[in-house]
């Protein structure tokens, strides 16, 4: 597996593999990588000649400079996972190869369909981050096929929105999430949760479910069923931060046409702001 740090290098060596006609697939990720990473992996195997990863913490789409800085690395790790996965390349810049004049003059990528609401409300600048790194590993790395987890699901829909407004010709993959035993998400934040935290987690994915089988008996009061899926965080010991009820296409609220719901839940449990959602077809 070639580790590459620099993008003349990688250039170079994505270069060659086109000439030879190879289909090339990309997972972005923040390293720290887990079982969910590497669904996204096996799928872009399936999908691809050759497999790029990248591992960039990338900067600009934090908005806490504290969750920044406890951010984990663990890139020798990451790299021996990705070996004997069969990846074919890491791609793992320093923050100054992909931002050499820092981050206040950097062009932006801004998605304004998705970037402002739900969770980038709550983040300020955190979509505009997302877009503009993973708009600048799609023209290093020109994948055929780049491969996202169903877990940040805004940050899925803003990706494809972004490749149909900028004209990529790069198929994105929605993986579905995977999840410990218990139900609970994997995510690199769960390693801030204590023993005790830990067994409280899965709480959120508990909680979703059960939004969801009341939307499919029918239920359509959206307040009710999201204040009683509130509570039922709190008494588990959960902060509910955001929780929201949308339509899965647009993430605006649910019309008359809305075939498809998607619940979004993000709750602070100790030092770990958590995410998760579920879908569920109205049609039914
Ligand atoms: N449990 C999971 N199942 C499937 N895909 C996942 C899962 N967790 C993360 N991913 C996907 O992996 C990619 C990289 O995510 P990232 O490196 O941020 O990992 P993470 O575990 O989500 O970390 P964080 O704690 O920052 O949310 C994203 O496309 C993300 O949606
Ligand atoms: C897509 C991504 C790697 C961009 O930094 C990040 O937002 C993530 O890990 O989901
Ligand atoms: N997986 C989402 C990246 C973030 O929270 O910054």
């Amino acid at each position: 597996m070639l580790i590459i740090e620099t993008p003349p290098l990688l250039r170079q060596t994505v270069k060659q593999w086109r000439q030879e006609g190879k289909r090339i697939a990309l997972v972005p990720t923040m390293g720290n990588l887990h079982d969910g990473h590497m669904a996204l992996v096996d799928e872009s195997r399936a999908r691809a000649d050759i497999v790029v990863v990248s591992i960039f913490v990338n900067p600009m789409q934090f908005d806490r400079a504290e969750d920044l800085a406890a951010y984990p690395h663990s890139l020798q790790e990451d790299c021996e996972k990705l070996t004997r996965r069969g990846v074919d390349m890491v791609f793992a810049p320093a923050a100054e190869v992909i931002y050499p004049r820092g981050l206040d003059s950097q062009t932006y990528v801004d998605v304004p369909r998705f970037s402002g609401i739900l969770e980038g409300a709550l983040r300020p600048g955190h979509f505009r981050g997302v877009a503009t790194i993973v708009s600048k590993l799609f023209n290093l790395v020109q994948p055929d096929v780049a491969c996202f987890g169903q877990k940040d699901y805004q940050q899925l829909a803003l990706i494809r929105q972004m490749v149909a407004d900028m004209g990529y010709d790069i198929d994105i993959v929605g993986v579905p999430t995977v999840r410990a035993d218990d139900g609970l998400a994997l995510s690199s934040r769960n390693g801030y949760l204590s023993a005790e935290e830990r067994r409280l987690a899965p709480e959120l994915h508990r909680v979703l479910e059960s939004v969801v089988a009341r939307l499919k008996s029918g239920e359509r009061h959206t307040g009710e069923l999201l204040e009683d899926a509130a509570n039922q965080l709190k008494l588990a010991g959960l902060t509910p931060d955001a929780l929201d009820i949308r339509d899965a296409l647009t993430l605006r609220p649910l019309t008359a046409e809305s075939t498809r719901a998607v619940i979004l839940v993000a709750a602070w449990l100790g030092k770990a702001r958590l995410i998760d959602n579920a879908q569920v077809d109205l049609t039914l």
